[in-house]
């Protein structure tokens, strides 16, 4: 990893109730990073990144954000802390308009919602599109930037994403990756990605973590996981396939 981390994960514990899903995780995320974290189905990508945004208490380890202990804080308190998280499903009020999903953002953190906005609509420029729309009415690609955007109301330095590209056709994948790209980019966002899609997800990160059975297995530069034929054949190969 290059540069401090913002966001550092010790030997996590996590799951739900009896059932122990992560046993020992440990991750870092510097500013401006996109950091992937791959693996087979049902080894604890989704558990991780409930543990890390507050919706699971860990039984064990600690969580950090920008130098602050948040292993026991509310999601409220980490949203106020600069930790964002969109979930796989359910990301968008599907009654309300994009505008109003947006302003819906800013509901834990001071701020005003025109400026907000107005930097939203910068950053993700496609939203000017169809602002007025209906969110559950529109494509599962557009809603996803939808949830994005709404996201980035809270200004995080941290985002966590799960599966965006889930459900997406090829071409809405790499749109919402390219904003995923910019995001980083533009904002110094520090992206932390959960993905099936693991070789597009591979080719917008810079770092990744390949989990299996609840642990820590592997990580590496995106470009060495890439371009290890074993790791590949392992973990890449079923998608190795798919555009
Ligand atoms: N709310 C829950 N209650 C009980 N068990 C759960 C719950 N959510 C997930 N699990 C179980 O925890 C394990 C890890 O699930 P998780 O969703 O974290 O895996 P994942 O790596 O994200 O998988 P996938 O790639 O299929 O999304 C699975 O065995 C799953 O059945």
């Amino acid at each position: 990893m290059s540069g401090t981390a913002i966001l550092t994960a010790d030997a996590l514990v996590a799951g739900y109730g009896e059932m122990q899903i992560l046993h020992g995780v440990s991750l870092e995320l510097a500013a401006g990073e996109i950091v992937t974290v791959i693996g087979p189905n049902g080894c604890g990508k989704s558990t991780l990144l409930k543990t890390l945004a507050g919706l699971l208490r860990p039984q064990g380890g600690r969580i950090e954000l920008n130098g602050l202990d948040i292993t026991n804080a509310t999601t409220r308190d980490r949203l106020r802390a600069g930790l964002g998280y969109v979930p796989q499903v359910r990301n968008v009020f599907g009654t309300m308009s994009v505008e109003e999903n947006l302003r819906m953002g800013l509901f834990a953190v001071p701020g005003s919602i025109k400026d907000r906005q107005n930097s939203v609509r910068e950053i993700l420029p496609t939203l000017a599109e169809y602002w007025t729309a209906t969110a559950g009415k529109l494509s599962g690609g557009q809603q996803q930037v939808v949830a994005l955007g709404r996201a980035l109301m809270a200004s995080p330095t941290v985002l966590l994403l799960d599966e965006p590209s889930a459900g997406l056709s090829p071409k809405a994948t790499s749109e919402v990756f390219h904003h995923i790209r910019e995001i980083s980019n533009r904002q110094g966002v520090a992206v932390l990605l959960v993905e099936q899609n693991a070789h597009k997800a591979l080719e917008i990160s810079d770092r990744c973590y390949i989990l299996a059975e609840g642990r820590n297995q592997i990580d590496g530069t995106a470009r060495s996981i890439l371009n290890n034929p074993v790791v590949g054949k392992i973990y890449l190969g079923a998608y190795g396939e798919v555009e």
